[in-house]
């Protein structure tokens, strides 16, 4: 499913009209009717429902679901919140639907007179305001949507909460706050940010009949769920051995942090590589073997217990490899990192610390011919971009965009909304996993299920999208059942990724 911006809808909309044909009163009917249907099915008819018309296409839905639920034998009443004049076109030929259907519209005159209206019902139907809006919600729209705020008991949106921005980069709004909402065609970037995403309380997306001829050439956004994971996870071959599976490299660790690359060599063993070997400083590994005996064990040189750089480490034994976890940021490290850089053949995948020693490389990053994969959390991708974290969350889709293509790499901006970017703009987004995850070493395991993945025999893209789903959809299902987001433990994924097996593979 298309993640997509305003302009982005708009264009799917004008090419099924103008090169389709396809009337626009039909797809206005078709998203209403959807978003009917959805109430049909769960609502009971002695709830009152109340819907809130603005003046674009978005209240020309509203109208439709009116008409569709009172043919239906609903209690259900329209408010315009704009006057006559500002219904035109296809919510226009909509209106009059609904009123020859026997539909009562009142149109509000003052603010005032919604209230006591929304108190009196069950549920309203905020079609105020959709993908249209420009700026600020002025007024008196913005004080009927505070009205809203306060004294509805629950609220199903249309399309999106009405003031939310549907793109990126605008914090200054001000939304309705939806108990649901229902989004026609495709989700829009802002179900996807920090700051916009709790608007639109629980979501789903309804048809409007868009013709996947017109879809197809659409956006570059891909929200990657289960059904994608189901497609595209690599089947283990029956014949298959160890060396189909991959060798993988972690380096990372130190005698005071042996947790780091434990979890990380452990959660690629669990994920589904072949071999994998642990560099860590040499007094680390008795603390890291003791907790993974599947690994093996390549023993660096060390200064007070950190690795140093007199051993050389044979990049080119391995088919992908993973640098930076509890490395440390000392120079030594650092130069770890630009000999694999330089040296290394296969996929690498630079981590925590090792993406504070990149931040000066990144010149020579764009050089390399086998693929470089950064997995930064917000702290991390401000501070390789110079930007604070609330400037980058703002705008998390476009600096990924922009750091990918410039540097050649594919970037998984780890978050609630982890967004995966390609080195030639594509994005994706997995929604798996919870706040139990917000707790030191998450990151760690996620950086081995990564490198298991891009070891199996799939596209970067699609490994790094499995890998992503697989960790967040491990913490899900340990909520779900014998944990909490309170107690669980970084370590404990390692039980959810059998979990996530067994289930959907
Ligand atoms: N094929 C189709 O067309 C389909 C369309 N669909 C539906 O259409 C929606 C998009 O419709 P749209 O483009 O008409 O815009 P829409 O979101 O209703 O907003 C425009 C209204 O908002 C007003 N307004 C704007 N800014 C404002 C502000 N700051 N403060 C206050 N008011 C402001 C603006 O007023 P004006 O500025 O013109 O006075 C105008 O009245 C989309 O979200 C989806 O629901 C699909 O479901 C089915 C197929
Ligand atoms: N609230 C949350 N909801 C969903 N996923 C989360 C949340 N908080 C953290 N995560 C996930 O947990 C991981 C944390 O990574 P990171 O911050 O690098 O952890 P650490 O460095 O402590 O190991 C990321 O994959 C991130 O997407
Ligand atoms: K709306």
């Amino acid at each position: 499913m298309y993640i997509v911006t305003a302009e982005e809808m708009y264009d799917m909309d004008h090419g099924a009209m103008n090169k389709v044909g396809i009337d626009g009163k039909l797809l206005m009917e078709n998203a209403g009717r959807s978003i009917a249907a959805s109430l049909k099915e769960r609502v009971s008819k002695t709830y009152r429902i109340l819907v809130l018309a603005g003046g674009g296409n978005n209240g020309g839905d509203g109208f439709v679901i009116a008409r569709t639920l009172l043919d239906n034998d609903f209690d259900v009443t329209v408010v315009q919140v704009v006057p006559d004049e500002k219904i035109i076109g296809d919510a226009l030929y909509h209106k009059q639907l609904f009123v020859c259907c026997g539909g009562n519209v009142t149109v509000m005159q003052t603010v005032d007179e919604v209230g006591p209206m929304i108190s009196r019902v069950d549920i309203v139907i905020d079609a105020i305001a959709g993908i249209g809006m420009k700026g600020r919600l002025r007024e008196p729209l913005a004080s009927v949507v505070d009205v809203v705020n306060k004294k509805a008991s629950y609220v199903l949106s249309v399309d999106i909460p009405s003031g939310l921005p549907a793109n990126e980069g605008i914090s200054d709004f001000y939304a309705v706050q939806a108990n649901e909402t229902l989004i026609t065609g495709f989700p829009k970037q802002s179900a996807f940010l920090e700051h916009t995403a709790p608007y639109y309380g629980n979501w789903q997306v309804v048809s409007f009949g868009l013709p996947s001829v017109i879809t197809s050439d659409g956006a570059h956004r891909y929200l990657w769920t289960e059904e994608q994971f189901r497609k595209t996870i690599p089947e283990r071959g029956r014949y298959s051995h160890k060396g189909s599976h991959g060798r993988g490299l972690a380096v990372g660790g130190s005698a005071e942090m042996p947790g780091s690359i434990t979890m990380t060599v452990h959660a690629a063993l669990r994920t589904g590589a072949g071999l994998v070997t642990a560099a860590t400083a040499k007094s680390a590994i008795p603390a890291v073997a003791s907790q993974c005996m599947e690994a093996t064990y390549l023993a660096l040189g060390e200064t007070n217990g950190r690795m140093n750089n007199e051993l050389p480490i044979p990049f080119d034994n391995y088919d992908a490899i993973v640098m930076g976890m509890g490395m440390g940021r000392h120079h030594e490290a650092r130069s770890h990192i630009r000999k694999a850089l330089e040296e290394a053949s296969c996929p690498l995948i630079v981590d925590a610390d090792g993406l504070y020693h990149l931040k000066s490389l990144l010149a020579s990053v764009k050089k390399r011919k086998s693929p470089v994969v950064l997995t930064p959390h917000p702290g991390e991708m401000a501070m390789l971009l110079d930007k604070s974290v609330p400037e980058l969350l703002q705008k998390p889709f476009a600096y990924a965009k922009m750091a990918a293509e410039k540097y050649g790499v594919y970037i998984v901006l780890k978050g609630p909304f982890t967004i995966i970017t390609t080195p030639d703009g594509q994005q994706t987004v997995t929604t798996t996993g919870n706040e139990g995850l917000a707790k030191g070493g998450s990151g760690d395991v996620l950086s081995g299920i990564i490198l298991a993945m891009v070891l199996q025999d799939q596209p970067i893209m699609e490994a790094l999208s499995n890998a992503c789903f697989i960790h967040g959809k491990a913490a899900d299902m340990l909520i779900a059942d014998t944990h909490s987001v309170y107690d669980l433990l970084a370590s404990d994924l390692l039980h959810g990724i059998s979990k996530v097996y067994r289930t959907f593979v």
